[in-house]
């Protein structure tokens, strides 16, 4: 029986993970304490967050071997900007942010988009894979998480209902198949450089929050 790669990747990262559930933002959605003010920084954010995202899943699409993960990612390539479209006009109305004037990218953001693309058009297939996963992975977890108590206030429901929902498990659970194909093909440098990644994006994932949270703008 062999380690599939998701538990070795996933083994990395508990512990960022778990920074993550206990991270104020989170709780903060569960508890309903989160001021709407940083949600909104964190949506806006969000909305250009995905934009750069999807374009990094594009690139995965183009470098796939099969032809079955070039359709995937294409679909979620449409699917992230689809999900910011909905979701983000909807939630950016009522907070009141215009979504066709979202300003700038803040530094977590920029960071993260950044990495991703150098990553996703620099590394190999499996790289980009590993690169792309925390996005859909800890969003999964973290929504199937918050599910269980659900949160007071119906604004962070909604993003709750959105990422535990079936759909969503459904996309993650895809990708997860993809990663594990991918996964046993690799060399022992690959995989190193797979985790590598894997960690790098998970790490990303704890500081959009934290950028969120302290609704952080550019210091210079
Ligand atoms: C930063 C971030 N990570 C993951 C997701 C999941 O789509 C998201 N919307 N934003
Ligand atoms: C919103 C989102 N996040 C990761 S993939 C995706 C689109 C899934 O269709």
């Amino acid at each position: 029986m062999t380690t599939r790669t998701r538990d070795v990747l996933w083994s990395d990262v508990e512990g960022i993970y778990d920074e993550i559930l206990h991270h104020p933002f989170v709780t903060g959605l569960r508890d309903g304490s989160l001021p709407h003010p940083v949600f909104r920084h964190y949506i806006v954010q969000d909305a250009l967050y995905l934009r750069g995202y999807a374009r990094s899943l594009a690139a995965c699409a183009a470098r796939a071997p099969e032809v079955d993960a070039t359709v995937m990612f294409a679909e979620h390539a449409a699917g992230a900007v689809a999900a910011e479209r909905e979701l983000h006009a909807e939630l950016l109305g009522d907070l009141g942010v215009d979504p066709d004037d979202l300003g700038a990218p803040a530094p977590a953001t920029q960071a993260y988009v950044s990495y991703l693309a150098a990553t996703v058009h620099a590394g190999s297939y499996a790289e980009a894979v590993a690169a792309v996963l925390p996005c859909y992975w800890i969003y999964a977890k973290v929504g199937e998480a918050l599910l269980e108590a659900g949160s007071p206030d119906p604004l962070y429901q909604r993003w709750i209902d959105l990422y535990a929902g079936e759909e969503f498990q459904a996309v993650v659970d895809a990708v997860l198949d993809e990663t594990d194909r991918v996964g046993a093909t690799v060399s022992d440098t690959e995989l190193a450089r797979m985790r590598e990644h894997f960690t790098t994006t998970s790490r990303y994932e704890w500081m959009f929050w934290d950028g969120a949270y302290r609704q952080e703008t550019w210091p210079v």
